[in-house]
């Protein structure tokens, strides 16, 4: 359908915006339902809530809030003087009244009529809609045929009682009859579905079977005209009246009927009603002339004989032309008016067509908004609700919600104003890079139970259990599930910054807090109305980042109760001083727990035998074994092993306790877990792979030197991920060309990889650095290992620097989230 058909056929529908704008705008159907839904809106709801404007597009919502503000004022002064009605003309049904009006005023039959159709044929200005039009099936074409069929057997009837009857008549008669009968079968045998040709469908094919049933007809009603005896002038003065004894059959006294068999065959070519027009006046004027013709050539003493008898004034000859002549015009303009109402029916159908598809296009991408600003429960409630229940303010209690903050503490050293980053453009896109990586790793299936907050400059807000049907539950069980899906989130953050790190030359860090409790959730403004969540557990689980260190992951003792009984490692902190809280025992998620270093105790737990005896039941080669998330087992797959969880069903865990001896002679099949250190040799990651399970007996302790690769599955992923070059050199560009000094700009990493600081290499990482974008490119080499050791090793150090560093909470902390130029690590 091409644009410009659209603008032809409602160019001429202007009428002024629903809410007095001067403004003129187009009116259609999606126009008009808008308005009568904002006039809705307008009565029932008095003040503003979330989402009770979503119909509304942006410039209406200015005007109408500008409107109301005025008209509020003047209602206002108003008030006292005015009676009850005084405000008639703002009334909505009056208003939804004059819209109609102009609706319908404006749908002038006329005007769309000069705009798309030829005015003579009628056919469409737009050859492709024309043949649009033709092509549609012609769902009454059954209906006429067998009117058709009604309006012969009538004709027959006529001239079996009336007029000559004659064994031509009789055969047109059968062969008309016959004919018609045939090809109305043919189409109830298509709807009873006995065959599948339907020769309906076919523009031609119904052309050409019209025009033949109407020659048919028009032949057994205009047989008459040539069988009929003529008589000889003198045999017709009224005195000479032939007796009933001498009419033969052939004798034809009342010439009028034949001028009624001809009106009738007439009406044959009307009840096809979608027969084009042009084809229509064709076909009856041939008609009229034939029949003319006989009228005065072949016929005319009939005529005249009849006049003589009757003593006519006017000669029936004459009349009968002006009778025919007449009807003929009746049946033209009838069929140009049929014609033209279907071919506006088929106009109006495609706008509705196309307005329904853009309606449905709008609806999605309004949706599609929707489901990105909120959380998909609380956009289903809103879609759900939104004309029936939206005065409420949408809030939810939660018992319990895993909350994490996760702030790049070093974002601010990176964010600098200045010219060469087009005043800190492209350090905004790089934040913007990182986020958006944080938001992709959100998308993946074992993540899907975390629902994004916000993000409050470089800080990263999510929490766990916010979705109805995936609440944590009262059960340790189910805490530890969840508590772990958030913990394999932080980690997975680490590892996206690491990458974004080593492909931008950066050493962004990143701090974790997390913290386990009640929250209230709720939307809240009417304008770019916003998730959030509140409560004393997000402020604490705020604290905990905010007091936390760089590349570390503190959490609250609660949050360590129910991890530390998962597969985690966990290192005390101490008593740390956080704002309104006083002093907080608080603990660094460190690691991921091998299954090789798991204590017996841990392994009888009900998931994790579970997880055991899955492994050891693996028949197929030593290898990664696959989780339920898809990839490599991880400790996610460890904690809830096997189904997609489903809280109520878990198993309770055993009491918490810690105590090593629980010396049952039971034996546990292991495969080494991966842990969150990394190896990048695949030959390394093979071998290890393939070492067969072994057999531990419980209570023994399994040896701690073994280091089983990381998740291969991630190690592989990592290089295809995109690079992260800033498009300018930060910082000393000079110095980055040349041959030693050509290092990243953080310590740690730069001495454990001495191989990337090649001449030649520097050289072209310095060109790409110009070029580089998100997805522009892969890299194509598995981080290294030495890498890896360099960042566990400034953990480490950091760790150890960790007694020395006074942690006192401070409230501007919060501030630098969103101000880049504050210092907060
Ligand atoms: N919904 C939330 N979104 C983002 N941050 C939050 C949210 N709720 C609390 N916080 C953060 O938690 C921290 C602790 O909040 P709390 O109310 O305990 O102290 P505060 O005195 O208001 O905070 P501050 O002293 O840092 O301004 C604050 O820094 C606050 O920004």
């Amino acid at each position: 359908m091409d644009g410009s058909r659209k603008t032809l056929l409602f160019n001429t529908l202007q009428v002024r915006s629903a809410i007095g704008s001067t403004q003129r705008r187009k009116l259609s159907f999606k126009n008009v339902s808008n308005v009568v839904v904002q006039l809705l809106h307008s009565i029932k709801y008095s003040v503003e809530v979330p989402f009770s404007n979503m119909n509304m597009p942006p410039n209406d919502l200015n005007k109408q809030s500008s409107m109301l503000k005025k008209h509020k004022m003047a209602e206002r002064f108003r008030r006292p003087f005015q009676k009850r009605h005084s405000s008639l003309p703002h009334q909505p049904t009056n208003r939804v009244n004059k819209y109609l009006a102009q609706a319908i005023d404006a749908r002038s039959v006329d005007r769309e009529k000069s705009n798309h159709v030829n005015v003579v044929s009628l056919c469409f200005r737009n050859k492709e809609k024309e043949q649009q039009y033709n092509c549609e099936q012609d769902v009454g074409f059954s209906a006429s045929l067998a009117m058709s069929l009604l309006l012969l057997m009538f004709l027959g009837g006529v001239q079996a009682v009336v007029l000559p009857r004659t064994l031509i008549l009789l055969l047109l008669f059968l062969t008309a009859f016959v004919w018609i009968a045939v090809v109305l079968m043919l189409l109830l045998a298509v709807r009873l579905r006995v065959i599948v040709w339907d020769l309906s469908r076919s523009f031609l094919l119904r052309l050409a079977v019209t025009v033949f049933s109407v020659v048919l007809i028009y032949a057994v009603a205009q047989v008459n005209v040539f069988t009929c005896l003529t008589e000889s002038p003198n045999a017709c003065s009224p005195a000479q009246l032939p007796a009933p004894s001498d009419v033969t059959h052939r004798a034809c006294p009342l010439p009028q009927y034949v001028v009624l068999s001809c009106i009738i065959s007439y009406l044959a070519v009307t009840v096809f009603l979608r027969l084009p027009i042009l084809v229509k006046t064709l076909v009856l004027l041939a008609m009229t002339t034939v029949y003319v013709m006989f009228i005065y050539l072949s016929h005319a003493p009939l005529f005249l004989c009849y006049d003589q008898r009757m003593g006519s004034p006017v000669p029936l000859q004459l009349l009968s032309v002006v009778q025919i002549v007449l009807f003929l015009l009746a049946v033209i303009i009838h069929g140009r008016q049929m014609e033209w109402t279907a071919r506006l029916d088929f106009l109006w159908q495609c706008q509705a067509i196309e307005e329904k598809q853009d309606m449905e296009a709008l609806q999605h991408s309004n949706k599609r908004i929707l489901f990105n600003l909120l959380p998909a429960h609380v956009a289903t409630h809103f879609l759900d609700n939104q004309f029936r229940n939206n005065m409420e303010l949408y809030h939810q209690s939660y018992a319990r919600i895993g909350v994490m903050f996760g702030s790049i503490t070093n974002f601010h050293e990176f964010y600098s104003e200045l010219d060469g980053n087009n005043q800190g453009v492209e350090c905004l896109r790089l934040l913007n890079e990182i986020i958006a990586d944080f938001d992709e790793l959100l998308d993946e299936d074992r993540f899907r139970t975390i629902d994004k907050i916000k993000t409050i400059g470089s800080t990263y807000m999510a929490a766990v259990g916010l979705i109805p049907d995936q609440k944590i539950q009262e059960d340790d069980a189910s805490a530890i599930y969840y508590m772990s899906v958030l913990a394999e989130l932080a980690f997975a953050f680490r590892e996206r910054l690491h990458s974004i790190n080593e492909n931008s030359y950066n050493n962004f860090m990143l701090r974790i807090g997390m913290n386990i409790g009640p929250v209230v959730a709720g939307v809240i403004g009417a304008r770019k109305p916003q998730y959030d969540i509140w409560g004393n557990t997000v402020n604490v689980a705020s604290r905990m980042d905010s007091t936390g260190l760089p590349n570390h992951i503190q959490v609250t003792e609660e949050l360590y109760q129910i991890l530390s009984r998962g597969p985690y490692e966990f290192q005390c902190r101490g008593k740390v001083r956080v704002k309104g809280k006083g002093d907080m025992t608080t603990y660094f998620l460190t690691d991921r727990k091998q299954l090789t270093t798991m204590r017996i105790d841990e392994l009888s737990q009900p998931q994790n035998r579970a997880m055991a005896s899955a492994q050891s039941s693996h028949s197929g080669p030593p290898g990664p074994s696959v989780s339920q998330f898809g990839g490599v087992a991880t400790p996610l797959a460890l904690v809830r092993p096997g189904h997609v969880p489903r809280l109520g069903s878990a198993p309770p865990l055993p009491p918490l306790t810690r105590g090593r001896s629980s010396p049952a002679p039971e034996q546990v099949a292991l495969r080494p877990l991966p842990p969150l250190r990394e190896l990048s040799s695949d030959a390394e990651t093979g071998r290890l792979a393939a070492t067969p399970p072994r057999v531990i007996p419980r209570g023994a302790t399994p040896p701690r030197t073994f280091t089983p690769p990381r998740q291969p599955d991630d190690l592989h992923r990592l290089p295809e991920r995109s690079v992260y070059t800033p498009p300018w050199a930060r910082q000393r560009p000079a110095e980055l060309e040349d041959v030693p000094p050509a290092v990243p700009p953080h310590g740690p990493l730069v001495m454990a990889a001495p191989r990337l600081l090649h001449t030649e290499e520097a050289a072209v990482r310095s060109h790409l650095r110009l070029q580089r974008r998100r997805s522009e490119e892969n890299l194509k080499q598995p981080p290294s290992a030495e890498l890896y050791a360099a960042r566990i090793a400034s953990s480490a150090d950091e760790l150890s620097s960790l007694n020395r560093s006074p942690s006192v909470s401070s409230s501007d902390e919060s501030y630098s989230r969103t101000d880049f130029s504050r210092t907060d690590a």
